[in-house]
């Protein structure tokens, strides 16, 4: 199918918008007028410029508060419309976005809003020019898709359709299903705009939180099948308002946007992931010293070293950590081994949505190994057992931690969204809660995605919206079958590597839950849900920009303990203040 964007969705200047728009694949753009405006280039080399690009101009928007108003509003209207058909004709684009009147003057009267429609109908084809009637969520009078088509329908001219935009559907609850009722001739036009669900004005969720496809929690497919299934044949086209995206990189966003796409037609075609991951293979630190003693107080030994890197591999039952030594950075953590049932398969699915497979330095005995990038830089490399084998044959530890629970990485404030689709798209994770934390210093927003509803894979996103000077904490959760004794021997030999928890807390929390005095004693986070699951955790300190979590699940709890993070927050800061007092 055709792939459009409207220009108001990425940030930057109309001519950087359509270079960016055309670099990521589009076949084509909706002119938010806004762009053309404040634009220096007259529309005839706007026209040249997207054809020298290879972009159609699909539509042209938006022509507002035109129909059902008093008689000489109207023919001031038609005036207005005569001035922006023109413009059109500069412009090379025949399609006109009229959305409906949101003005107190409008008058609640179907039969005219048909009449008007008809005669702005009739002015648009004397120039070539079709009109796309759109329901606005908050139109006054004409707000849900079916009563913008029962207008076109009475206004019954071949000039006059309507467009289709999910979010207005979507937002105020209404059955796509009823799109299958319109002939596929008259919807002119489909946007697609995806959103979190927000319990907000809808004029504002629309305007600042629209996001693209598969980043929340629209069912989009559905609604895209049901308009093909009416005989709709035009672009499936991005419409997104979001506070972020005009912030962030242009070129970025409409390579995410184009993702976003290629996912949902993934979807359509019912295409399941070649390869969801089924647990982690490991986790890389980069910048080593400190690491090597901290993992050893954690049990870990190191069981193998790279045949031709400076890697050295540090194991515990399942659970495996990289030791990247190369260059000199701080403490981080570099990348993520994913355990893939197929990753030559992962790999293809991957540069298809847009993440190509990094270069990477290989000796030709090394093992064959592919990463691509998450959108913070990491690296996600699609494992089978093969790589152990540049390790040396040494066997896995023995000790109380068993695997690796979950990543925590920090995402870069105006790509949170790219992160979701990104781990949900290229390797298969599915959403799950979405929280937003106290901060010392502000608030984390957070969201947990696995490879199932208690899945082997877990990730945590988070975004912190705090002061500047904020470290991008990350952290590995490292499962234990025996939590408390694993607290008892930190405890004993290395107490200083265990981050310290306020009194206030155990007083509160043993008020809550009947818990053993022992979580006290040792510095224990605990958690219980609903179903009796328990969750046992604690903290190392931050080394650099990780740190280390132990956790233990029992009774199928499938959380990550959020109701301590702020506990977590408050005393890492106190560590490490970061405002100078
Ligand atoms: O927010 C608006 O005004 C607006 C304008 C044009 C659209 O197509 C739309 O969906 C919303
Ligand atoms: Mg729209």
């Amino acid at each position: 199918m055709r792939k459009s964007i409207a220009t108001v969705s990425v940030s930057g200047t109309l001519t950087e918008k359509l270079a960016a728009i055309a670099a990521a694949g589009f076949d084509g753009v909706e002119i938010f007028e806004n762009d053309l405006l404040v634009s220096p280039h007259p529309p005839e080399e706007i026209r040249a410029r997207a054809a020298d690009l290879g972009l159609t101009i699909d539509l042209y928007q938006p022509f507002r508060d035109f129909e059902c108003v008093p008689g000489p509003l109207l023919a001031a209207n038609l005036e207005r419309a005569e001035h922006k058909f023109r413009v059109m004709e500069r412009l090379g684009a025949d399609l006109l976005l009229v959305c409906s009147n949101v003005s107190p003057a409008t008058i609640r009267d179907d039969d005219l809003a048909a009449e008007h429609l008809r005669l702005l109908a009739e002015r648009a084809a004397e120039h070539g020019v079709r009109v796309a009637y759109e329901a606005l969520a908050w139109g006054r009078h004409v707000n849900e898709y079916l009563h913008a088509w029962r207008v076109v329908n009475m206004a019954d001219h071949p000039a006059l359709g309507t467009c289709l935009d999910s979010f207005h559907i979507l937002s105020r609850g209404s059955d796509p299903i009823g799109i299958e009722a319109i002939p596929g001739e008259k919807i002119f036009f489909l946007q697609l705009a995806d959103a979190p669900l927000l319990a907000m004005d809808v004029l504002q969720w629309s305007r600042h939180h629209r996001c693209f496809p598969g980043q929340g929690t629209f069912d989009l497919a559905r609604l895209v099948r049901h308009t093909l299934n009416a005989g709709y044949a035009g672009p499936l086209s991005l419409e997104v308002f979001n506070d972020h995206f005009r912030q962030a990189g242009t070129g970025r966003t409409a390579r995410d946007g184009m993702r976003s796409l290629i996912a949902l037609e993934g979807e359509l075609e019912g295409a399941s992931h070649p390869s969801v991951p089924t647990g982690f293979a490991f986790a890389e630190l980069g910048g080593t010293g400190e690491l090597g003693e901290v993992l050893g107080a954690l049990g870990f030994a190191r069981t193998g070293a790279h045949a031709t890197k400076p890697v050295e591999l540090w194991s515990q039952g399942e659970a495996r950590l990289l030791l990247n030594a190369t260059g000199t950075q701080a403490p981080a953590l570099v990348a993520i081994g994913l355990d893939s049932p197929h990753p030559t398969g992962a790999v293809k699915h991957a540069e298809s949505l847009l993440s190509p497979v990094l270069p990477r330095e290989r000796a030709p005995e090394d093992a064959p190994l592919d990463a691509v990038a998450a959108p913070d830089g990491t690296e996600i490399f699609f494992c089978d057992t093969a790589w152990l084998t540049d390790f040396g044959p040494g066997a896995a530890a023995p000790g109380e931690i068993t695997h690796i629970d979950h990543v925590a990485l920090t995402q870069p404030l105006h790509y949170f969204d790219e992160a979701a689709l990104f781990y949900r798209s290229v390797l298969g994770l599915q959403p799950q809660e979405s929280l937003e934390l106290p901060d010392p210093y502000g608030l984390l927003r957070s969201k947990a995605m696995s490879s199932a509803p208690g899945g082997d894979v877990r990730m945590v996103l988070n975004i912190a919206q705090v002061g500047a000077g904020h470290t991008p904490w990350q952290h590995v959760a490292l499962a234990t079958g025996d939590l408390l004794a694993t607290a008892r021997r930190l405890r004993a030999d290395h107490p200083d590597l265990l981050l310290p928890i306020p009194a206030n807390y155990y007083d509160d929390l043993e008020a809550r839950h009947d818990v053993d005095p022992e979580l006290r004693e040792l510095g224990v986070l605990y958690d219980r849900d609903e179903h009796g699951g328990e969750f046992l955790h604690l903290y190392t300190i931050t080394i650099g920009r990780v740190f280390f979590e132990i956790v233990q699940r029992t009774g199928g709890y499938q959380g990550y303990g959020a109701l301590n993070a702020p506990i977590r927050l408050a005393v890492q800061h106190a560590g490490q203040p970061m405002m100078s007092q």
